[in-house]
């Protein structure tokens, strides 16, 4: 098999809080990304993406677990240029053009960082002569991705890199990341937003209270989405009798005194409900992408 471009193994990250307690922020991630994947980290505030991330790029060192990045080290990857990111709050200097930029940070790469292909990458080449002050935060973002191309990295990890964007400039930057990576770039980035997720992404990992809740194909998320919901009042003491006959039974959250149950064939669930235990209230609901998110991130 071929080395994975990430591989972390039980990966965990506390930091000291407010109260003088410990923060959880990363909580045993077991995770691997094959190169040439796109994956999108989604998961809501403050759910560990950005400290995985830190992780992956050995700016924070995990209290416990490994991390490698095409099976070194994290730190050693970034040196060797195998590994670029574009950060939240990387600076700019504002009183230099978008070309001087691209080109002074070129030359620290030293011979092989073409400026011209890595702003034509980033659709950034008609802004060349613009000083970086007066670029709008979606074509900042952009020279940031073309500063990070510039080594020609293996893998590009970008953590929430459209925030704050407008419709506009999201579009316009995942259009110029989507034509780097089809050439085979492995793309990690973080995000809140689903869709942008599910158009930009192969693969999603959710992730919530720093750990993963999902992680599958988009399509294999939009199907596990899309399935039917089975909600009830009843005694968890009847699950077992339900499992018993539902082969595939997923118990997705409990709210409210409510129990909410998926299996491929939702009418087969309730009638298992109805006619097996004393479920009440039996419900059904189509569970959409954006259910499922809340369900999944938000489950105690
Ligand atoms: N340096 C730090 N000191 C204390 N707590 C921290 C620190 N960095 C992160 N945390 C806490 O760790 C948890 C995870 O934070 P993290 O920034 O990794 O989440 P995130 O998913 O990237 O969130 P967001 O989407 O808001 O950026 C949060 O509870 C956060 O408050």
């Amino acid at each position: 098999m071929n080395t994975p471009a990430i591989r972390t193994r039980d990966l965990r990250k506390t930091f000291r809080g407010g109260d003088g307690g410990r923060v959880t922020a990363v909580d045993g991630l077991d995770l691997t990304v094959a190169p040439g994947e796109v994956v999108a980290f989604l998961g809501p505030n403050g759910a560990g993406k950005t400290t995985t991330i830190d992780m992956i790029l050995g700016l924070t060192q995990p209290d416990s677990g490994s991390v490698e990045v095409y099976g070194q080290g994290a730190r050693s990857a970034a040196r060797g240029g195998r590994i670029a990111a574009v950060l939240q709050n990387g600076g700019l200097l504002p009183d230099f053009t978008v070309e001087e930029t691209v080109r002074i940070i070129a030359s620290l790469h030293g011979r092989g960082a073409d400026s011209e292909s890595a702003m034509a990458r980033a659709d950034i080449a008609h802004l060349a002569g613009r000083k970086v002050s007066r670029c709008s935060g979606g074509e900042q973002q952009r020279l940031k991705f073309a500063l990070a191309t510039l080594p020609d990295p293996d893998l590009i990890v970008l953590d929430e890199p459209t925030a704050g964007m407008d419709v506009e400039s999201r579009r316009n930057f995942w259009s110029a990341m989507r034509s780097d990576a089809r050439r085979g770039r492995t793309v990690v980035f973080a995000t809140h937003y689903l869709d942008e997720a599910d158009d930009f992404a192969d693969r999603i990992i959710m992730i919530a209270r720093g750990q993963i809740v999902a992680d599958g194909s988009t399509s294999e998320i939009r199907a596990m989405a899309s399935r039917r919901v089975v909600s009830a009042i009843m005694d968890e003491s009847e699950l077992a009798a339900v499992a018993r006959v539902i082969a595939d039974l997923e118990v997705v959250e409990r709210r409210g005194g409510r129990i909410y149950l998926s299996a491929t064939d939702s009418d087969a669930l309730a009638r298992a409900l109805l006619t097996g235990t004393n479920a009440r209230q039996v419900e059904i609901a189509t569970h959409n992408l954006e259910d499922a998110f809340l369900a999944l991130t938000s489950a105690a």
